[in-house]
């Protein structure tokens, strides 16, 4: 097998391997649903959430999370409800429905205490699984409980709109339209794409769309024929597939990214308007020079972006000079630079998504005009991923309202900064619930060599992780805005059982020396790793280059969660000396 890219990112020698088709990775993911038992009967709805499913790794933490609340998977709502009994079943049913929506990250970091929201993401997923239940409830509904479930859906619409309120961090529009985008977006449309979006330039961001009218819950703001999709089936028409499937286990992504370098330049192309809205350069972090990596020293960031430019030469090495030598006709040298590889590598990376097309494969894409959504941590688009087999399209529903003017954001995916500066060129405005910094632990194994249960409860795994502590939730005492996983893990192994305990709060009378001795573990790995990165740099942010910005910001961020996290140890260290 030739994958594309193996990206190993090395933080405290925890591993991640990131492959090529990984990009826009939640375009596809699966929402749970809620059923109705009953509509009615009685004069009674009741509500089932689909139960935790056996085949979820996450599935123990998020029964004991959901125990620990005493939150049930079914509710009933008589018509004769009042309000206020009604948003209270609504409460509890949003408390289950965000655990059910949770991901590793939210349920790592969520102690007993914290009801949620856990993420935009996740409550957005929440909120709108339960508003198609209600929708669909309303549709046959009779007039005796039609009353409640306007209650219910009035407070749902509502609490998504208060999502967008508390996280959107809108961009500067710099110019409102955008001639050669025009241009493309009426290919577009000749070709069958529906779209309720026109193309603007923002300051920070390049292109973005925005919304041609208001779009509400559940509107489709774009739709591609599958016809427009760049996918794996254009290569196998080309006189290229021959050579290349000669080649020992190539990657499908890699022989369309050969493909792409080519008819970026095919002047007869049937995407030619396509690639010439394409940017000359995509300045993502595989592109930073040497002041900008300079600038990440004493961050995993630098050793993360060389090591997945080192790749790429060997990528590049291995297949390109042979393919030009052996079939010169069919890979012209001057078109398989390095310089064009790299810039197709950005082109992938930044704009390819993941799809299920109408065949039922699954492939990475490009997807003409889709690819001029920006991402948000708080997006209005959450899932992209499947084409539609009544219609053979793509389409893109929006799960938040955008008005007529608005920027249209897509979740390009949960990631950590790192991850969109080396494969996008950005940092998020807003909190990223997904900046974390993951710790290792060698003692995972009792001297038996057995493993020892872990938070989720699943399987053997010695990575913690830490994150901003502005982010943490907990009002409990001695939860010192630490994760609780991690919390658990230093205490079960100070107090020396290696029996790693589901996270709880620890008993009146726990020894205060052992918590001053938790707390002081973790100082012990963050003070060194604050000195590693410096202190706030001084720099002149006007004269500098794109990617020694983007270095800057990125430092900062970590310096950020580090000292947070220092911050949090002593006055936890104070308070237990407050109360001795
Ligand atoms: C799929 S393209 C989106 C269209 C892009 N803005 C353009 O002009 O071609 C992805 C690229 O857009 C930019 N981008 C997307 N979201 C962004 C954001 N929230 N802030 C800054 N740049 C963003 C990054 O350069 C990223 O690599």
């Amino acid at each position: 097998m030739i994958p594309f890219l193996v990206f190993i990112s090395d933080y405290n020698n925890s591993r991640e391997i990131f492959f090529f088709a990984k990009k826009k990775k939640n375009s596809s993911r699966k929402i749970p649903m809620a059923t109705v038992e009953e509509v009615g009967r009685g004069g009674m709805v009741t509500i089932c959430l689909p139960p935790l499913s056996k085949e979820d790794p996450l599935l123990s933490g998020k029964k004991r999370l959901s125990d620990a609340r005493n939150l049930k998977f079914k509710y009933q709502l008589p018509a004769s409800s009042s309000t206020e009994e009604v948003l209270q079943i609504l409460d509890q049913i949003v408390q289950a429905t965000r655990i059910l929506h949770m991901d590793e990250i939210e349920l790592y970091f969520a102690g007993d205490d914290d009801c949620g929201p856990y993420s935009p993401r996740n409550e957005l997923e929440s909120l709108n699984s339960i508003l198609i239940v209600i929708n669909s409830l309303l549709s046959g509904a009779k007039n005796d409980i039609i009353q409640v479930l306007h209650v219910l859906k009035n407070r749902i619409m509502t609490m998504i709109n208060s999502v967008a309120v508390q996280n959107i961090h809108e961009m500067i529009i710099e110019k409102l339209d955008a001639d050669t985008e025009e241009m493309l977006l009426t290919w577009g449309e000749d070709h069958g794409v529906r779209t309720k979006l026109k193309i603007s330039y923002f300051k920070e961001a390049g292109r973005g769309a925005v919304a041609s009218e208001d779009l509400s819950i559940g509107d489709i703001a774009l739709e591609i024929p599958e016809s427009l999709i760049i996918s794996e089936d254009l290569v196998r028409e080309s006189d290229m597939y021959d050579p290349l499937k000669k080649l020992d286990g190539i990657a499908s992504d890699t022989m369309l990214l050969l493909w792409s370098m080519r008819e970026r330049y095919n002047s007869n192309s049937r995407f030619k308007i396509y690639f010439d809205t394409l940017p000359e350069e995509f300045n993502t972090g595989l592109s930073f020079g040497v002041d900008a990596l300079s600038v990440l020293e004493g961050t995993l960031l630098l050793e993360e972006l060389l090591q997945a430019r080192e790749l790429l030469h060997q990528q590049y090495d291995a297949l390109c000079p042979k393919l030009c030598a052996n079939y010169p006709n069919i890979f012209q040298q001057e078109l398989y630079t390095w310089d064009k590889f790299l810039w197709a590598c950005e082109l992938w990376y930044s704009n390819g998504m993941k799809v299920v097309l109408s065949d039922g494969k699954l492939g990475t894409c490009l997807v003409p005009i889709a690819g001029l959504l920006n991402h948000s941590l708080c997006p209005h688009i959450l899932h992209y991923g499947r084409v539609d087999q009544s219609t053979k399209s793509l389409k893109f529903h929006v799960s938040r309202p955008c008005k007529a003017g608005e920027q249209c954001y897509l979740s390009y995916g949960t990631f950590p900064g790192s991850h969109l500066i080396t494969f996008y060129g950005f940092l998020p405005k807003g909190d990223n619930p997904y900046d974390v910094i993951p710790l290792d632990f060698d003692d995972c194994c009792n001297e038996d060599g057995r493993s020892n249960e872990t938070w989720t409860g699943e399987s053997s795994r010695t990575t913690h992780m830490v994150r901003g502590a502005w982010l943490s939730k907990s009002d409990r005492p001695h939860t010192y805005g630490l994760p609780p996983p991690l919390l658990a893990h230093l205490r079960s192994v100070l107090k020396g059982d290696g029996i790693e305990e589901p996270p709880e709060v620890p008993k009146a009378d726990m020894h205060k020396e052992h918590e001053r001795a938790v707390l002081k573990t973790v100082l012990s790995i963050f003070n060194p790793m604050l000195e590693g990165i410096g202190d706030s740099d001084d720099f002149d942010w006007d004269n500098s280059r794109w990617d020694v910005k983007l270095a800057f910001d990125y430092k900062d961020l970590q310096r950020r969660i580090i000292s947070s996290v220092t911050k949090s140890c002593y006055s936890g260290l104070e308070m237990l000396d407050a109360s001795a």
